[in-house]
């Protein structure tokens, strides 16, 4: 379906059990919401599932100013599309920049959610320095979608280091993957990576410890750089849990999506009380 937010057409699906608790999934950077089809199918059965391409992501619009892609503006968003869906409150999951941008809904708007569920995430950066470097890197990432298009960027994003563990999955996975990074626009990731840079957000390390819902903290075992920011996490959230997935990179839940489907849904059945 799609839900029009001041002017801006979102992408939003929307299936499982009507009647059942709302659960709202977040893509990560060039992603979109077909990234969560496995754990959707799992999830219909008990819960309401809601699926959304963010902003410059998927069927969802490309705002030509990238400052409507910073956080804030994200987040209201989601309200927005929460509102009109007649949903007062939702279990969240978010993966990577969808994590960033969950982690700053539950900040910003703790009562809207149930929990929180964070993959392979990260609350920002601390320092001005690591801010301003990130931006100019995300930028010049920019300027590259923008000058070379799509393949050429889909080409080097797929082969950066952090991906390095999905070479080992299944040529059909690849090409899923592949096929559906390349059917995004080149402003839209151009446009999300300046205006939501993780230089750019807020940082929320100093939000963490007056977290009051339930967290779920997953990470790869592969992933060292989010292994070393998700357990820094755990120390700061009150009462969360954090769980390592083994053989498992970056995405978790396209690596080891058995997996990961059973870890979100014991954390959601425990949370609703389903047995
Ligand atoms: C490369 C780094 O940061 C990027 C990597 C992960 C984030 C993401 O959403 C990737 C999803 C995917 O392609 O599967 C992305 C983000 O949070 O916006 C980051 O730009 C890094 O080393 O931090």
């Amino acid at each position: 379906m799609r839900i029009y937010v001041e002017g801006i057409s979102y992408n939003v699906e929307a299936e499982g059990k009507a009647d059942g608790a709302p659960v709202i999934l977040l893509h990560g950077f060039t992603g979109d919401h077909t990234t969560w089809h496995y754990l959707r199918k799992a999830l219909e059965k008990s819960f309401y599932v809601i699926s959304i391409d963010l902003l410059g992501h998927g069927q969802t619009d490309a705002p030509m100013d990238p400052k409507r892609y910073e956080m804030d503006q994200a987040a209201k968003d989601i309200i927005y599309i929460m509102n009109e869906l007649r949903i007062p409150k939702a279990h969240l999951l978010g993966y990577s920049m969808g994590g960033r941008l969950a982690l700053g809904i539950a900040v910003m708007y703790p009562e809207r959610l149930n929990s929180l569920m964070l993959e392979s995430t990260s609350p920002g950066l601390k320092t001005e320095s690591e801010k301003l470097a990130r931006i100019r890197n995300d930028e010049t990432l920019a300027k590259r979608i923008l000058g070379e298009g799509i393949i050429n960027f889909v080409d080097f994003w797929e082969n950066i280091p952090l991906f390095q563990t999905q070479k080992r999955l299944p040529d059909h996975i690849k090409n899923e993957i592949r096929t559906q990074r390349l059917q995004n626009t080149p402003i839209g990731l151009a446009n999300s990576l300046i205006g939501f840079s993780t230089g750019k957000q807020p940082s929320l390390w100093g939000e963490l410890s007056s977290m009051s819902i339930p967290v779920l903290i997953m990470y790869g075992e592969l992933d060292q750089k989010f292994c070393t920011i998700a357990k820094e996490m755990n120390e700061l959230v009150p009462g969360a849990e954090l769980v390592k997935f083994q053989h498992a990179g970056h995405a978790i839940h396209v690596e080891v999506p058995e997996k990961f489907v059973t870890i979100v849904m014991e954390f959601l059945y425990e949370l609703e009380h389903i047995s």
